[in-house]
């Protein structure tokens, strides 16, 4: 069944000028879908369109189904309800989506109070369970710590906690480790793999790295300029890509040696 439709996505700046055109994306229920593409080929936009935060000033069309639920028809509120339980982002720096100022298991909490209806008690002991679940080190001590406290490979595991404290039918997973070191970035591939595997939600995970996106995903689909030019499983894709830009992708990480059954593949990883 399709979890997620994306339709001729168009968003435009204030001035008209469009960033990104006519995209159409799918997802099954459970799936990965990995979106790739060089820096400003516009996959952040896709997916803030998706989660419904795109910045101010910027104007989206098309169509947007999420469970069979048109979410650009939908108010603010509801939204925010989605937000709550439907669609949940991570994203490349945590400390972005977190407080400096209070405690991680307070910030896990939040949401598990406001969407899930939990009391202070229960929420807090959630949080160190989820803390526990993104395996991190004396999950009760690392939901008292504060985000400076955590390393960066900490902190995005209280990210993706953050994110999985509403059971979310969708993760979206915007270069979740590309400001990790590569040792830390495999154990969060891994983790968010787990983690969407454990709750039978879809992925949408975006990088500009193909060989990451190929070991996390079912499809892919290529983005260039805005576009999406090339979609499809990701075995086949990488077997007999169609669009001279997807070769010229296949073609750099075959020659670093960073696709599965290339010599220094898992080295690479
Ligand atoms: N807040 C904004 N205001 C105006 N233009 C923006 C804004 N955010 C992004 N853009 C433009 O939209 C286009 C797509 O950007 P986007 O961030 O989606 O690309 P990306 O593929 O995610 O790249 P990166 O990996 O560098 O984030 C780029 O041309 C970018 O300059």
């Amino acid at each position: 069944m399709s979890l997620l439709r994306v339709r001729d996505l168009t968003v435009r700046r204030r001035d008209g000028h469009e960033l990104i055109a006519g995209v159409d994306l799918d997802l099954a229920e459970g799936d990965r879908l990995g979106v790739v593409g060089e820096s400003g080929s516009g996959k952040s936009l896709t997916a803030l369109a998706v989660a419904g935060l795109l910045p101010e000033g910027m104007t989206v069309s098309g169509s947007v189904r999420l469970d069979g639920v048109e979410l650009l028809e939908l108010s603010e509120q509801a939204m925010t309800r989605v937000r709550g339980s439907g669609v949940a982002m991570v994203f490349q720096e945590p400390l972005t989506a977190l407080d400096p100022l209070m405690r991680v298991g307070r910030q896990i909490a939040g949401p598990l109070r406001r969407h899930r209806g939990l009391n202070r008690r229960e929420a807090d002991a959630e949080a160190v369970e989820l803390c526990r679940r993104v395996r991190l080190p004396e999950p009760a001590e690392s939901a008292r710590a504060y985000p400076h406290q955590l390393s960066g490979g900490q902190r995005q595991r209280v990210g993706l906690a953050l994110a999985l404290a509403c059971r979310p039918r969708l993760l979206i997973a915007d270069e979740p480790t590309t400001a990790l070191d590569v040792t830390v970035q495999a154990e969060i591939l891994e983790l968010i793999l787990e983690s969407v595997a454990a709750e039978g939600a879809g992925l949408l995970f975006i990088s500009h790295d193909l060989p990451v996106i190929a070991s996390v995903s079912d499809r892919l689909a290529v983005m260039r300029d805005g576009a999406v030019v090339e979609q499809g499983a990701v075995e086949p894709v990488l077997a007999a890509p169609q669009h001279p830009y997807t070769r010229e992708l296949l073609t750099s990480a075959v020659a670093a040696g960073r696709l599965p059954g290339d010599p220094g593949w898992e080295a690479g990883r």
